[in-house]
């Protein structure tokens, strides 16, 4: 286990190589998991890097060649792209949106098949990004070291967060310079990196104005439209405001992202493979309504009116008009 110092080091090395953008960052805390601060961080649901959970530490050993021998032949997902960035999109809305080209796809391979690929790949092929939920289909080592992760300290975060039921452990597997593009998520997660390094940019809710996401009955729901390596200020005027947090995991490493936070994730170019695994967990059910309203809660009420416009004019055109006629001149 690498030692906290040379850790930090390259932590400092990564810093100085990734790339900026337009927007301002600051570094997300990254402390010890027992420390008040960090507990703190948690309750109050903002982000926060966790080192020594030992959450994943039976996996630390996972390479692509461990891997490759223990995890079995079933098959996984594995995403292809034409670029180095894997939009998310949702089937089932794409009859909503006619003209919509899914911009990433995807093909069930063996872990194997896949290992091939990333061995023989060069410029110009499709890149590939390996994502699976982890299921009792793994080969038994894998199934041993999934059950030596700390359960008993997630569970523990679990209940005195009080979350809903853990819905899904994905496993990921991207190749060097991946990057799924900034979106947010329902779910609290915790996200731990087994392999290589992972740089996260992270934007409160409360950023939803400067992030402009697709329309909900969009493929890409829940994804912004803005490209931050081209971003189109006269289509998004609230752009320059935009500011965020970064977070760099090594191995070992535990990121608390909290729910309905915006975040874009690359896997540090020239580092090699990148393997984590997320814990998805439902949130708190809202117990009582304080005023003022979190900025969770407005983006889950905007949520919740836009789908029910939706689905009372049937005709996505008629959306816009209609929400116009409400606002212009009236609200703005
Ligand atoms: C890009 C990809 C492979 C994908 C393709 C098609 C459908 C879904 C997804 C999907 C979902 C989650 C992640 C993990 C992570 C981002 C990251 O680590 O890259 C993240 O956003 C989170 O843990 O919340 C990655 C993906
Ligand atoms: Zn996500």
């Amino acid at each position: 286990m690498a030692s906290a110092s040379n850790n930090e080091s390259v932590l400092e090395e990564i810093r100085a190589q990734v790339k900026s953008y337009h927007f301002p960052l600051d570094e997300v805390p990254r402390l010890n998991c027992h420390d008040p601060r960090a507990e703190r961080l948690i309750q109050n649901e903002e982000p926060v890097i966790l080192t020594d959970t030992n959450l994943v530490a039976s996996a630390l050993q996972w390479d692509a060649n461990y891997l490759g021998e223990h995890i079995g032949n079933s098959n996984y997902t594995v995403y292809f792209s034409n670029t180095h960035k894997f939009l998310y999109y949702d089937d089932k809305k794409i009859s909503k949106v006619p003209s919509f080209v899914p911009p990433t796809r995807h093909q069930d391979l063996t872990f194997q098949e896949f290992l091939r690929k990333m061995n023989k790949w060069k410029n110009g092929d499709p890149w590939m990004y390996l994502q699976q939920s982890l299921n009792n289909t793994v080969g038994p080592r894998i199934v041993q070291d999934f059950t030596a992760f700390n359960w008993t300290w997630v569970t523990e975060q679990q209940r005195k967060n009080k979350w809903g039921p853990l819905t899904s452990n994905l496993l990921l597997v991207g190749m060097e310079g991946v990057i799924t593009p900034v979106h947010y998520d329902e779910q609290q997660n915790f996200f731990a990196q087994i392999h290589g390094y992972k740089r996260f940019l992270l934007f409160e809710p409360g950023m939803f104005p400067c992030l402009y996401p697709y329309p909900v009955y969009h493929p890409h729901d829940r994804q912004s439209q803005v490209d931050f390596d081209n971003p189109d200020f006269e289509k998004f005027p609230k752009l320059p405001e935009l500011r965020g947090q970064q977070a760099i995991l090594a191995p070992g490493d535990v990121l608390y992202l909290p729910v309905y936070w915006w975040h874009q994730v690359e896997s540090v170019p020239e580092r090699g493979m990148t393997i984590s695994v997320n814990f998805w967990y439902k949130s708190a059910p809202t117990e009582k309504v304080v005023y003022p309203l979190k900025p969770q809660q407005k983006v889950a009420m905007m949520r919740n009116i836009e789908k029910m416009i939706c689905d009372v004019l049937v005709n996505v055109e008629e959306v816009g008009p209609l929400m116009q006629s409400m606002v212009l001149g009236r609200y703005t």
